[in-house]
This record gives C-alpha cells, structure tokens and sequence, in this order.
C-alpha cells in the first residue's frame, strides 16, 4: 500500500475535520499528519477557502517524521550523535516527492555519490518499509508520535513569540511553481513567519526536484478535484 491508496478513505475524513474546523475553531493552527499529505493539505485549503476561514499562515503538512528519518540515517552513516544532526527535507511526503538535502545537512560530513543515493532512498522509503514490515498492521506510531511532538512543540514556540525556530513543513508556497511544497518555514506568532528557500543545491538534489515536480503536482490537483467536487 501507498500513501496514495490512502486517499479514497482520508480524504473524505480530512474533508469532514476540517469542515468541523472551519465551523467549530477557525482561527486553529492545522498540522495535517493524515496522509497523503501532498493531497490532504490541499483538500483542507479548498474546504476551509470555501468556509471563508482559510489562513495560509495556519496550515501545515507534517512533515517531520521525513527530517527524523534523514537525520537518523545520516548520523548512522557517519558514526555521530543523531542529536547534533540536522537535515533539510523539502518537497512533500511521498515516495521521490521526499528530497533530503544532504549537501545542507550539519555536522558537514564527507559522503560518496553512492551513499547520498543510498541514504536519499531509504529515507524516501522509510515509511513504506515500515508499512510493509507490519503487514496490514498500520504505519509508523512511536516514531511519528516523537515527530508530531517535535512538529508542536517548535509551532506552540512560534505561538509564543520565541524567535528563530525553524521547521522543515509542507505549505503553501512560492518557493517553487508548485502552491504546496515543503521546506524551510520560519514559524511565529501567526504561525508561518517566512517561507524560506531551497538555499544551494547539489546536481543531484537539483534533478531530484525536477524529478518530483510532476508527481506532486497531481497529488495537489487531486486534492483540490476531490475537495471542489464532492
Ligand atoms: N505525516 C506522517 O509522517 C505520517 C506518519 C505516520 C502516519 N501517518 C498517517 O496518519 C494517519 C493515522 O495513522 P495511524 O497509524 O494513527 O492510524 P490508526 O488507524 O491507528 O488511527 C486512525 C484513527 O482515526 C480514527 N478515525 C477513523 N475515522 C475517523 C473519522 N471519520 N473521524 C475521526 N476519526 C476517525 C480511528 O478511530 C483511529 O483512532 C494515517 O493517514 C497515516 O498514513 C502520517
Ligand atoms: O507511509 C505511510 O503511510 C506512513 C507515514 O507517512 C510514514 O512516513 O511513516
């Protein structure tokens, strides 16, 4: 399974939430976690557009697991503290959709040609393989709940005035041609702050992008489809 083939029973659900949202609590920061995320962000914006309640500064796609992930495997590959790791992780959260940045990535680590590839493919099939590796049983949970709580806990940081807190998240965008994609977000008061750019990019990272481009493109479109037509 998919995160796509998640779409027919989620969709309707996110739809369903977010009218709630619109109706009951309109002014709420909205992390969505639901997957497929590159199209339920989307879906929440068409709903809440249509509420006349949609703040595109106060709707997040959550994508922080992807980042916990490269992090991880990163540290691993290179034999240090996975706590003084980072990793940028843009685009959106699906299978080639998911980009680490490991050219960003800090402490600077020497890597071959080889093991970006290696290290970019696990990460962008990290959730699959966890998918498949319980069999019908679910998703990640204790890594996405370590994740989530990253994700809210740096939002309600935002919320509170604190300055410089930085997340890799999926929203509305003008760092690409695309109205979604994920990258870093200064957060704040109002929740978004500054969309900030992609920053230097290796030829590989470059052409991982434009490998995407398409693929997230539909993700959207479907979402805002499904959201304007039912
Ligand atoms: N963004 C990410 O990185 C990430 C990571 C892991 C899981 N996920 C996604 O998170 C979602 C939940 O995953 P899970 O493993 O917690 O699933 P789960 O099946 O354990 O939990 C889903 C919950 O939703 C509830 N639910 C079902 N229909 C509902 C409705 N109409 N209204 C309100 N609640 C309803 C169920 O009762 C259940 O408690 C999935 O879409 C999964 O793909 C995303
Ligand atoms: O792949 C999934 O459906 C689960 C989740 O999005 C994950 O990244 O673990």
């Amino acid at each position: 399974m998919t995160r796509d083939d998640l779409f027919n029973i989620n969709a309707g659900i996110v739809k369903s939430l977010c009218t709630a949202i619109s109706k009951h609590c309109p002014e709420a920061v909205v992390n969505m976690i639901s997957n497929p995320v590159n199209s339920t962000v989307p879906i929440a914006a068409e709903v809440f557009k249509k509420a006349s309640t949609y703040d595109s500064k106060k709707l997040f796609g959550v994508t922080t697991l992807d980042v916990v992930r490269a992090r991880t495997f990163y540290a691993g590959k290179k034999g240090l503290a996975v706590e003084d790791v980072d990793v940028p992780v843009v685009g959106g959260h699906a299978g080639i959709t998911i980009l680490p940045l490991f050219s960003q990535a800090t402490p600077k680590a020497t890597l071959t040609d080889e093991e970006i590839d290696a290290l970019t493919k696990r990460t962008q099939d990290g959730g699959t393989e966890v998918v498949q590796a319980k069999a019908g049983k679910g998703s990640a949970t204790l890594s996405m709940a370590y994740a989530g709580a990253l994700f809210a806990e740096s939002c309600l940081k935002g919320l509170n005035g604190e300055p410089g807190i930085v997340e890799c998240t999926y929203v509305a965008s003008t760092v690409t041609e695309l109205p979604f994609f994920s990258s870093k977000v200064r957060l704040g008061k109002d929740g978004v702050e500054e969309v900030l750019g992609l920053g230097a990019l290796s030829e590989y990272e470059k052409k991982g992008l434009e490998a995407m481009k398409a693929e997230l493109k539909a993700s959207i479109q479907k979402g805002v489809d499904f959201a304007k037509q039912s």
